[in-house]
């Protein structure tokens, strides 16, 4: 893979159109916002147009990766930069001078993205991929959410990954189309690192939760484990260098072992509160990503059950012993007196993961 860095990009198409200032804050956590321009035209379906893109980019907080699935992109393309569109990805079936436009765009201030129809071979543009920020391979027939998965779209997504790699060229490969959870790990094992999706994000319950959990955590330094150990857990952590991911692998009591590839964000100015999404991996997965170069941090967890309160308390291989408690998404300053507490590190970085990590 070219880049450590994964993102999942959420596509507003499946929100509700009426309330699309207010479908974007449901995502907060969410690296980009996907806007999916349709004119009727291209494909059989009609949405925004560069004013809404404006609209939005007022907005949210998030850039705008804007999919035009529209005629004659040559011509309209540069006007999403203009609204506000941070990439802006043309298909290249429905563009007369894909070079012309993807170096239009880059000098406009935009990330220049081309899209390939599920029946159109990368091949015959390896060579212009050196003119792009990003290849978007659908893996549906563009037009509509909430379509079945194309599975046959996969070798594309390989051999794309391949010639960009081939030609030393950095680009993002994104995929868009019946991407859930189902489906995204064979996504990445292709070599795909950004992921457009609409029903498995806005059909959730709570779409930022297919992101993220907030974790406010206190950290203190302690004297000793205290009594109510109820299960003591082996992790290894590495923080992917450079980036916001860490791989953990966790060896139970029992034998079973759980391996997850996380991805944090801090909500405030330090340590204290962050968005956590995790992913669970199995061995392909697990392997292929394992050995990223990343500094790591190996503990022995106890997990304590006290007085109605859980606390983690983590053993180094030095001896130091750091808590955790977690006031999920209430915050809280309550300390038990059985914990014995040396000190308050909870703002303190080098007492963090990343931070204890080498
Ligand atoms: O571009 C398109 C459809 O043409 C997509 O961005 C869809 O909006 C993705 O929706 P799901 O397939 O994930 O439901």
């Amino acid at each position: 893979m070219g880049t450590a860095d994964l993102q999942i990009t959420p596509s507003i198409l499946n929100a509700d159109p009426g309330a699309l200032g207010a479908e974007v804050a449901r995502i907060p956590s969410a690296d980009l916002v996907h806007v999916d321009v349709m004119d009727n035209h291209f494909v059989p379906n009609l949405t925004f147009g560069p004013a809404m893109v404006e609209s939005l980019a007022r907005s949210a907080s998030q850039p705008l990766d804007c999919h035009l699935m529209i005629e004659d992109p040559d011509r309209w393309a540069p006007a999403y930069v203009e609204a506000g569109g941070t990439s802006i990805t043309f298909h290249v079936e429905a563009a007369a001078a894909p070079v012309r436009l993807a170096r239009e765009i880059r000098a406009a201030g935009g990330r220049a993205g081309m899209a390939l129809r599920p029946a159109t071979p990368v091949e015959p543009y390896a060579d212009l991929l050196g003119e792009l920020d990003l290849l978007l391979v659908m893996t549906v027939e563009p037009g509509f959410g909430g379509q079945k998965f194309l599975d046959l779209c996969l070798p594309k997504v390989r051999r794309a990954r391949q010639l960009a790699d081939e030609r030393g060229v950095e680009l993002r490969l994104q995929v868009d189309g019946g991407v859930s959870l189902e489906t995204i790990g064979r996504c990445a094992e292709a070599g795909a690192d950004t992921f457009v999706a609409g029903s498995a994000v806005y059909g959730a319950d709570d779409p930022d939760a297919m992101y993220a959990v907030v974790e406010r955590e206190r950290r203190y330094r302690v004297a000793r484990v205290p009594d109510g150990v109820v299960e003591v857990r082996t992790i290894t952590d590495a923080y992917v260098v450079g980036t916001r991911l860490r791989l953990r692998e966790v060896r139970h009591a029992d034998g079973h072992v759980e391996r997850k590839l996380g991805h944090k964000v801090r909500l405030g100015d330090g340590p204290a509160e962050v968005a956590c999404t995790n992913l669970y991996l199995d061995d392909v997965e697990w392997h292929l990503l394992a050995d990223l170069p990343a500094r790591r941090l190996r503990k022995t967890r106890h997990l304590v059950r006290r007085d109605g309160l859980l606390v983690a308390v983590d053993e180094h291989e030095d001896g130091t012993l750091v808590a955790e408690i977690d006031d999920g998404e209430t915050a809280s300053s309550y300390v038990p007196d059985w914990l014995e507490v040396l000190e308050d590190v909870s703002d303190d970085e080098a007492w963090t993961g990343a931070g204890l990590a080498r």
